[in-house]
């Protein structure tokens, strides 16, 4: 099939190598003309682990010539599908922001108004329910001069990749959510799909738009409640001197409750679950309800950092004082600093007029832009000579085989929020929830 995605980011850049990948046509339009050229120099605009073959194989000289990208809303027009993989940032009070949606929909409706027959649009973006029919499909409606149903039609098919994993999660998904309400846009969206699920055998779940909203925010909360409740429960197991490690290692063997997402710490962070848990929270109690569970995840969740820093005070007066952190980024395997637990930890110690000297592997020039006056090392090793404490944010693998490189430290303490570090002789060692 002819297939355009709307946006060429972290979302839209995976689908799109994907798609061309299991043999569609496939054309992406974003504003940003560096995103545009780079990709049709067969070079990814992101980095994740695959997607630079991918874009070479597909959109490089001498590859299949399935991928292209354009800053030209045109190029739908030559498309049976459009998928709209625009941002839907936090507005300060928590509730979603669908301008750059609506913006993009608007550019879409006018452009759709030229073409002959039958469009469907696809909302790929995490929205809150009620936003693809009552906010989307209007906009396009308007700036098309056509009412749905008519020329086109509009379903939701939420995306649940990781950051870090996200070609190998887009491949091989535990399901496949398609959300439409005119059976065209099922038809479509189920055809766009086929060789995916037939790669893959994906379970398909078949439903309406505001339902496969809705799934997406269940999805998430449902996760960051888990991490929230496995740190409420690690932070308990402290108290009593208990290793959580333990704990949920014996709890995991229960199937209903599952191994994953029980690694308790220094919390989530990350471009999703801090912005979609205040979407949904933010919509519920607009509708009358207030999320008390969704509520108690994210109060655990601000609390851990400072959790952290109140285990080094108990160590040491940090005024003053040279402090290591280790980690930047939200998780392993990603530069991406956006609301990484590791930037309050930083904010913390400055607090505390500590001398922070900061350490990650790639994530060190996102950090910058958020804390430009702390010092950056080049090295684990250059971060802990001469401080009296090392906090560690992120469960980089590096960080498990630091040994030698604590003697340099002038108090070798090190307070653990990820379980990555191991306890040893001469080490004063603090878990956060172990
Ligand atoms: N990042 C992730 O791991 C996941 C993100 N999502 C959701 O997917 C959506 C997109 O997220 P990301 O890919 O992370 O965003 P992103 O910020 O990485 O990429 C968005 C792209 O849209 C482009 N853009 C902005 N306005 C445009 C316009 N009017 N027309 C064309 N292009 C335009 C930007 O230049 C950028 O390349 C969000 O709703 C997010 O919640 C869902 C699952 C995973
Ligand atoms: O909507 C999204 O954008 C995506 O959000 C998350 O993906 P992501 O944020 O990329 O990364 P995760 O692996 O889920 O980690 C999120 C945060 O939780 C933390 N975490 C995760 C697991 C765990 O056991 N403990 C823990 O503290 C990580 O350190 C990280 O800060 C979801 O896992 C994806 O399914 C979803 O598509």
């Amino acid at each position: 099939m002819d297939v355009s995605i709307v946006g060429s980011g972290y979302v839209g850049t995976t689908v799109a190598a994907c798609f061309a990948d299991l043999g569609h046509r496939v054309v992406n339009v974003d504003v940003d003309e560096t995103t545009v050229e780079t990709l049709n120099d067969g070079v990814a605009p992101i980095h994740e682990e695959g997607l630079a073959d991918l874009v070479e194989a597909h959109a490089g000289p001498g590859g299949t010539g399935r991928l292209r990208a354009t800053t030209d809303y045109g190029a739908v027009l030559d498309t049976d599908v459009t998928f709209l993989c625009l941002p839907t940032p936090q507005r300060d009070d928590g509730s979603i922001d669908l301008s750059i949606m609506t913006a993009g929909a608007e550019t879409l409706g006018e452009t759709l108004a030229a073409k002959d027959d039958w469009h469907t649009v696809v909302v790929k973006s995490t929205v809150v329910p009620g936003s693809t029919d009552e906010t989307i499909t209007p906009a396009i409606e308007e700036a098309s001069g056509t009412a749905a149903g008519e020329a086109f039609g509009v379903g939701m098919n939420p995306e649940f990749l990781r950051e870090g994993s996200a070609v190998g999660d887009f491949r091989d998904p535990d399901k496949v959510v398609l959300g439409a309400d005119d059976e065209r846009v099922s038809d479509d969206m189920a055809a766009v799909f086929a060789p995916l699920v037939e790669a893959s055998g994906a379970p398909v779940v078949e439903t309406d738009t505001r339902t496969a909203e809705m799934i997406k925010y269940a999805n998430n909360g449902f996760l960051a409640a888990k991490v929230s409740l496995i740190n409420d429960i690690g932070n308990v197991c402290r108290e009593f001197g208990i290793d959580a490690y333990e704990v949920a290692d014996a709890i995991a063997l229960d199937d209903r409750i599952g191994e994953q997402f029980l690694r308790s710490g220094l919390g989530w962070g990350g471009s999703c679950f801090p912005k979609d848990t205040g979407a949904i929270r933010h919509a519920a109690r607009e509708a009358g309800y207030e999320p008390a569970m969704l509520e108690a995840a994210v109060e655990v969740n601000d609390r851990q950092p400072e959790r952290l820093l109140a285990l080094l005070d108990e160590h040491v007066d940090v005024a003053g004082e040279r402090v290591a952190v280790l980690g930047l980024a939200f998780k392993p395997g990603t530069d991406d600093v956006r609301n990484s637990r590791a930037l309050d930890v930083v904010a913390g110690l400055r607090e505390r007029d500590a001398d922070v000297v900061a350490y990650d592997p790639v994530a060190a020039a996102n950090a910058r832009e958020h804390h430009p006056d702390i010092e950056y090392a080049d090295s684990a090793a250059d971060a802990l000579d001469g401080a009296v404490g090392a906090l560690v944010a992120t469960d980089w693998d590096e960080f498990a085989a630091l040994d030698a490189e604590f003697d340099a430290m002038d108090e070798r303490i090190v307070v653990d929020g990820r379980r990555i570090v191991e306890r040893r002789e001469g080490l004063t060692y603090e878990g956060l929830t172990w």
